[in-house]
């Protein structure tokens, strides 16, 4: 299902901080941008907005998906791959992967097993999440993320860790899998977003 993400006259405010404001903007499925900005402008932030996790303190943000979808039921059609967000690190890579597929089902035909081959990760399969090094866990968020079946990626800092073999898997996991979905990628390093057709920057939404 396509998606548009719409914000018109979007502020969010961290107590008397403004992160962003008089942000409009729309985001459509098909399209892939880049948000960016230095260390600490927002990116993050607006990704949060983006998800429905942080609410706006003025303007709107609208997700239609041929409906206007309630913010609350926003969550079910993204994935969200973050350095903040944690994997469950009891599990073993396959256990997880099971896991997640029970409330986020992968895209038609994938399957965990299936999954961990395509990312090279056979060897890893039935080993504890927690034994895995940062790279073999950046892999992990990356294929939980991308592997879903739902229209909208945000993918926050997306090789963070990942050596050269780990950011080509990205590069083919992207091209095989985001083409007809909305993806955001908040970075600023261009490995990560130079196959966005648009660049979004935070920085010029902070003339308040
Ligand atoms: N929950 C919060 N409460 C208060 N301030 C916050 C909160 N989250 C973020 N901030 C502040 O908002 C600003 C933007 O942070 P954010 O993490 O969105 O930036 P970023 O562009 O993603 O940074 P980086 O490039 O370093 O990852 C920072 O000044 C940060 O301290």
């Amino acid at each position: 299902m396509a998606m548009t993400i719409a914000l018109n006259k979007a502020g969010k405010r961290f107590n008397r901080d403004w992160i962003f404001r008089n942000l409009t903007f729309q985001f459509e499925s098909g399209n892939s941008y880049a948000i960016i900005g230095s260390n600490g402008s927002g990116k993050s932030t607006f990704l949060q907005v983006i998800s429905g996790a942080y609410h706006l303190n003025e303007g709107h943000c609208t997700w239609t998906d041929g409906a206007t979808l309630p913010v609350e039921k926003v969550y079910r059609h993204i994935a969200y791959c973050a350095p903040y967000l944690e994997l469950i690190e009891e599990m073993t890579l396959l256990e997880f992967l099971e896991f997640h597929q029970h409330f986020k089902p992968f895209v038609a035909g994938m399957t965990p097993k299936k999954i961990i081959e395509e990312i090279g990760m056979q060897a890893a399969a039935h080993k504890r999440i927690q034994q895995f090094s940062s790279g073999m866990k950046q892999r992990a968020k990356l294929a939980q993320c991308i592997y879903s079946d739902v229209p909208v990626l945000l993918l926050d800092e997306p090789c963070t860790n990942l050596d050269r073999q780990g950011i080509d898997l990205y590069y083919t996991l992207i091209d095989q899998y985001a083409k007809n979905r909305l993806v955001l990628v908040g970075s600023n390093d261009e490995v990560e977003y130079k196959f966005c057709t648009q660049r979004l920057n935070i920085m010029d939404y902070k003339s308040f």
